[in-house]
């Protein structure tokens, strides 16, 4: 069964400007693929379906085989310990410890106290932040914060990781070390799809890419070498 399905899905925004039109496809359980096109093609649309801050206007969207349509306000919490989400501009709280931003939506998810440091540091680790973990936000670099954000997304341990221009602000060698630490992510059973405008680094990457032209899904490229 397919992790996530978009199946006949268009998006209209108040005012009845259509940002996507008609939208289907699959991703697999452990893929990592990309969603790109040009400023305003609908990329960020497309994701804030799968994360749940917009509701599509016709179609359905499935997690597992279960519609999203039904899960309720209330709940999207929840739905974000299985869906994660890393931002351009971090969304750090700049007053609070690199744990602690870690840690946070785990307390809020209602992960067991015990789970939680030991769940924080493996992530940190993983991210090469074992050993900043008392730091502030603003003693990091731009790269570093994304790091947290990453591993903030991460902790939660989600089927799905959604990443929207991810590497934005960051210089082209910080890039490609972020986008690695993505590529790893499939292998511990995460799916990855980031939208990113910047085609160097998506053809750098060789992995499937989905392109957007005025809302439409104009193609689905799968490289040789992609599984
Ligand atoms: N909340 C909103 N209300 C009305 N229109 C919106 C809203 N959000 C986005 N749009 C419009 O929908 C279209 C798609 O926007 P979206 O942000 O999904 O594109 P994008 O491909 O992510 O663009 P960018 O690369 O510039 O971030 C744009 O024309 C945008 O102006």
């Amino acid at each position: 069964m397919a992790l996530l399905r978009f199946d006949h899905v268009s998006k209209q925004y108040p005012g009845g400007f259509e940002a996507l039109s008609d939208i289907s496809f699959d991703i697999d359980p452990g893929e990592m693929l990309f969603v790109t096109g040009h400023s305003g093609a609908g990329k960020s649309t497309l994701l804030r379906l799968i994360h749940l801050s917009e509701r599509p206007s016709r179609g359905t969207v499935l997690l597992e085989g279960k519609n999203l349509a039904q899960v309720k306000t209330r709940r999207i919490p929840f739905h974000r310990r299985r869906v994660g989400v890393v931002f351009q501009d971090h969304r750090l709280l700049m007053d609070r410890s690199v744990f602690d931003n870690v840690a946070l939506p785990l307390i809020i998810a209602g992960v067991p106290r015990g789970e939680i440091g030991k769940r924080v540091r493996t992530v940190l680790d993983k991210v090469g932040l074992g050993n900043r973990e008392k730091a502030l936000p603003i003693a990091l670099s731009s790269g570093e914060q994304q790091r947290v954000g990453i591993a903030r997304a991460v902790a939660a341990q989600p089927l799905l990781l959604v990443a929207d221009e991810p590497t934005g602000n960051l210089d082209p060698n910080l890039a490609a070390e972020i986008m690695q630490l993505f590529a790893s992510l499939p292998a511990q059973g995460t799916a990855v799809l980031i939208a990113s405008h910047d085609l160097h680094i998506v053809r750098r990457l060789q992995k499937r890419v989905l392109v957007l032209d005025h809302g439409r899904l104009i193609d689905d490229y799968r490289p040789a070498s992609s599984p």
